[in-house]
């Protein structure tokens, strides 16, 4: 099953480009930019990694992405990445990031999208991997800061794929960021929301009706509500599962425990992704192999997924038409 799991084409569409930081990048950065760490090494850096909450994870997360100044520096970040992926079958990456992380550190949007720029082209051409860019708000700022980037990101627009919703869910409702959202859809730009991780199914329910996100991010917590699990199987939506992301967030306990069996046999079209790689133990192909031991899920259950990922992802028809072609060669 590993030699099929590696193999199997597979399109990330949730993985937060600043939480693929592995600790030796950390450390690399930290140095290169006369910056330091609250580790003492690369293994101080990884123990430090047991979260209770996301907001435990999230604290450790903007610290770590102190380490990113320069352009450069975030192009060395998605190549790392990227040369992973693609070492484990991944075709297609699509990736959020936090401006307002970053502008909150003086670092400039210009040098994020150059780096980022830079490293999706590098990737096209080093290793075949096309990727998507996702322009996240942090929902536990404010909604007019939010507003703000999105204007700020004008000569960008044509380079984002969607926007996004994350950080901190308790308390941030996706209604707070409703007129964002609505001046995104006037600019045709697609949308995509973080609910029902940490969240209630509400959330989910709002970043439909209030948002018209296309995707929802994680969404495991949609199962409290039957009549919104109908709705969400009805209308196709798509949910950008993380097991492992779940478990070291305590979502759930075990991964024995997670609802992604009920979510399949609720006939919901699911995907599966890494979410933040570095922190959480692994990327896309840990995370279908923990899968296939936790549920013992057949190779059939895991192309199917694969193609949910395919079918959703912000590609051109070409790029999709060719990815079908190699799902359906993958034996
Ligand atoms: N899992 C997650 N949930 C919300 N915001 C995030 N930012 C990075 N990872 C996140
Ligand atoms: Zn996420």
């Amino acid at each position: 099953m590993h030699d099929f799991l590696k193999r199997l084409p597979k399109a990330e569409l949730h993985l937060h480009i600043e939480g693929s930081l592995e600790p030796e990048l950390m450390f690399t950065l930290a140095e290169r930019n006369g910056i330091e760490l609250p580790y003492a090494s690369v293994e101080e850096a990884r123990a430090a990694y047991d979260f209770t909450d996301l907001q435990s994870f999230l604290d450790v997360y903007f610290q770590g992405m102190s380490v990113l100044r320069t352009a450069e520096d975030f192009h060395d970040l998605a190549m790392d990445y990227f040369r992973r992926a693609s070492g484990e079958g991944v075709v297609h990456v699509e990736m959020h990031f936090d401006p307002q992380a970053h502008l909150a550190r003086g670092v400039g949007l210009s040098v994020v999208m150059e780096g980022l720029d830079l490293a999706r082209r590098h990737a096209e051409r080093e290793l075949g991997l096309s990727s998507a860019l996702i322009m996240a708000f942090l929902r536990d700022r404010p909604a007019e800061e939010a507003m703000s980037v999105l204007e700020m990101a004008a000569p960008y627009w044509e380079m984002l794929d969607a926007v996004g919703l994350d950080s901190a869910e308790h308390g941030n409702p996706p209604a707070r960021f409703r007129e964002v959202y609505e001046r995104a859809r006037r600019l045709g730009i697609p949308r995509v929301a973080h609910a029902g991780e940490e969240g209630p199914a509400d959330y989910i329910r709002e970043a439909l009706d209030l948002l018209d996100v296309c995707r929802i991010d994680h969404g495991v917590r949609c199962l409290e509500d039957p009549a919104l699990v109908s709705r969400l199987r009805d209308e196709g939506i798509v949910l950008t599962v993380c097991p492992l992301s779940n478990v070291r967030l305590k979502v759930v306990e075990r991964l024995a425990d997670h609802p992604l069996p009920r979510l399949l046999d609720a006939g919901l079209k699911l995907t599966l992704n890494s979410d933040d790689p570095a922190y959480f133990g692994g990327g896309m192909l840990a995370n279908f192999e923990a899968c296939h031991h936790a549920f013992g899920w057949d190779e059939a259950v895991f192309r199917r997924l694969a193609a949910n990922a395919i079918e959703a992802a912000f590609i051109s028809d070409e790029r999709r038409v060719a990815l079908r072609r190699q799902l359906a060669a993958c034996h």
